[in-house]
C-alpha cells in the first residue's frame, strides 16, 4: 500500500491500534465504542465529517423528529435525559449523541475518511487506509458507516434539461426555501411524506410521485405508538396476525389510502419490513394534507422537461423545483475489500436481524440490519461481548 510515497515521507507508517477500529461516528459507531469502553476495551473511531452523528446534524431537515418513541431509540448504557419528549427533536437527539460520546470518553478522529480496509493474512489483522495518507492496523474492524451513507439519485430521462433546482432530501432543510413554489417530490417513503408535509406548512405546493405500493400506518393508535404496540403483540401473537391487526387499525384510523393514490402492498407491514427492509410510512400529518388536496399524489414519473415533468399517464406539468426523496445506500462496497461473509454486494448485512453483526477474521458491523437505532444498540452490545471474549487472548498481540 503506497510504499513509494511512504519512502518519500508523504505518509506515516502503519500505526498499530490495540483495540478495534470503528469506522463512523454516527449513533452506531458511538454505541459500539461506548459498549467497548464499558468493558475496558479502548477503540479508535474514524469519522470522515467533523462531528458526531453527521447524518443527523448535516443531512436531515429541520423539522425531523424521531418516529419511534424514545425508549426504542436509546443507545445502550445511557438513556435520553429526563424531560425529553416522547418523540425527541433532531436537536435533542444530536445533543444526546454529544453527551453520550462525552460520557464514555469517545473522542473520534474527525475529518478522517476511510478509503480502504483489507484483512492482511500475513499479520492476521486489518489494514485501514485513510484519506490523509495514514494507515492503521488492528485485529478488529467495526463497520459503522450506516445504511444511509450516500443519497440515491436515480437518472430520469431529460434530467439534465430541467432548469429548476434538483435537491435530494439529504440537502433539504426547510420548506421556507421553496415558499410559493410548485415542487415535485419524487418518492413516498418517510422522507417524501415528511418533506411534502413540511413544504405544505411553508406555503409551497408539493406534488408527490408514487411509483409503487406504499404502506402507511398511523404513528399512534389511541395514544399508544404503533411501533410499541406491534412489539408488544409480537411477543404473544404470530406475525401474520399482528400484521392483520395493524392493517385493520390503519384502515380504521386513516381510511382507504388506495383511494388517495397510495396503493397498499398485499404483504403486511412487518412481513414486508422483514422480507425487503422497506419501512412503513408512519404518518405524522401528510395523509391529512393529501386528503385535503394540499399534497397532490402523482403516479409514475416518466421524464423531466425544461420546465417540469411528464408522467406515465401522459400529463405534463411545470415545476419550480424537484426534490429527490429516493432514499439512500450503503458505501461499504466502495472501501471494504472482501466481505468476510457479512455484506451483500450492496453493502447491507447478509443475515437478517438479529444475527448479522459478526463476520469472519475480526470483522463486525453495527447498524446494518434495517432495524434503526434499536438494531444498532443490539449489535453494539453483542460486538463488545464478542471482542471481550478474545481481548485477553495473547493473539491480539499478533503484530508485535
Ligand atoms: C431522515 C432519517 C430519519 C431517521 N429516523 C430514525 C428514527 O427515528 N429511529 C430510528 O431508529 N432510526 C431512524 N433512522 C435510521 C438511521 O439509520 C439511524 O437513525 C441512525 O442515524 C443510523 O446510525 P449509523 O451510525 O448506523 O449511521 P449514520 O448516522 O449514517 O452514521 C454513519 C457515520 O459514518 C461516517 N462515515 C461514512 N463513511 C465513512 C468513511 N468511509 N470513513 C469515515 N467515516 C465514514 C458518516 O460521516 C457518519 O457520520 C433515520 C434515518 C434517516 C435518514
Ligand atoms: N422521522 C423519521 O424517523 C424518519 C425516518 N426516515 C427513515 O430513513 C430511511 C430512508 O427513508 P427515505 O429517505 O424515505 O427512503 P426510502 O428508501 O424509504 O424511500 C425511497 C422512496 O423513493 C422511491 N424511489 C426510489 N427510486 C425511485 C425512482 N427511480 N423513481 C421513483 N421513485 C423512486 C421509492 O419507491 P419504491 O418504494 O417504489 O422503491 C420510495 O418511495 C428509512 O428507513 C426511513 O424510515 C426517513 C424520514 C423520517
Ligand atoms: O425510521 C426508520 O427507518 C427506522 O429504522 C426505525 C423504524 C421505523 N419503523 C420501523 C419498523 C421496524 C424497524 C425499525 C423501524
Amino acid at each position: 500500500m503506497g510504499s513509494a510515497r511512504e519512502a518519500e515521507g508523504e505518509i506515516s507508517p502503519a500505526t498499530w491500534t490495540p483495540g478495534p477500529i470503528i469506522v463512523g461516528a454516527g449513533p452506531s459507531g458511538l454505541a459500539a465504542a461506548a459498549c467497548l469502553a464499558d468493558v475496558g476495551i479502548p477503540s479508535t473511531v474514524l469519522e470522515k465529517s467533523s462531528c458526531v452523528a453527521s447524518l443527523w446534524q448535516h443531512r436531515t431537515y429541520d423539522r425531523l423528529r424521531l418516529h419511534l418513541p424514545k425508549q426504542f431509540c436509546e443507545l445502550p448504557l445511557m438513556g435520553f435525559p429526563k424531560g425529553f419528549p416522547k418523540y425527541p427533536s433532531k436537536q435533542q437527539f444530536v445533543s444526546y449523541m454529544e453527551s453520550y460520546a462525552a460520557a464514555f470518553g469517545v473522542r473520534p478522529r474527525f475529518r478522517t475518511e476511510v478509503l480502504a480496509a483489507e484483512f492482511d493474512g500475513a499479520i492476521g489483522a486489518w489494514r485501514v487506509r485513510t484519506r490523509d495518507g495514514g494507515e492503521l492496523v488492528s485485529r478488529w474492524l467495526v463497520v459503522a458507516t450506516g445504511e444511509n451513507a450516500e443519497p440515491v439519485i436515480p437518472e430520469f430521462p431529460g434530467m439534465e434539461r430541467f432548469g429548476g433546482r434538483v435537491v435530494h432530501t439529504c440537502a433539504y432543510k426547510c420548506g421556507a426555501d421553496f415558499k410559493g413554489e410548485k415542487v415535485l417530490v419524487v418518492g413516498c417513503g418517510n422522507s417524501g411524506m415528511e418533506v411534502s408535509l413540511d413544504l405544505c406548512r411553508h406555503g409551497a405546493r408539493p406534488y408527490m410521485v408514487v411509483r409503487n405500493t406504499v404502506r402507511v400506518l398511523p404513528r399512534e393508535m389511541l395514544g399508544l405508538s404503533t411501533f410499541g404496540v406491534s412489539m408488544a403483540l409480537l411477543r404473544w401473537l404470530p406475525l401474520r396476525l399482528v400484521d392483520q391487526f395493524l392493517c385493520a387499525m390503519a384502515h380504521l384510523l386513516l381510511g382507504d389510502t388506495d383511494r388517495l393514490g397510495l396503493r397498499r402492498p398485499k404483504t403486511g407491514p412487518i412481513e414486508l419490513k422483514n422480507l425487503t427492509g422497506k419501512t412503513p410510512v408512519l404518518d405524522v400529518g401528510a395523509l391529512a394534507q393529501i386528503k385535503s388536496g394540499n399534497i397532490k399524489v402523482m403516479q409514475g414519473l416518466k421524464e423531466m422537461t425544461t420546465g417540469g415533468a411528464k408522467f406515465v399517464d401522459g400529463t405534463e406539468m411545470q415545476f419550480d423545483s424537484i426534490i429527490m426523496a429516493t432514499g439512500y445506500k450503503s458505501n461499504v462496497p466502495s472501501w471494504l475489500k472482501g466481505d468476510c461473509g457479512l455484506f451483500t454486494k450492496e453493502g447491507m448485512a447478509k443475515d437478517p436481524f438479529p444475527g448479522g453483526w459478526k463476520g469472519e477474521k475480526g470483522l463486525y458491523c453495527v447498524g446494518f440490519t434495517r432495524r434503526g437505532l434499536l438494531g444498532a444498540s443490539h449489535d453494539a452490545l453483542n460486538i463488545a461481548r464478542d471482542v471481550l471474549l478474545r481481548w485477553k487472548e495473547p493473539r491480539h498481540m499478533a503484530m508485535r
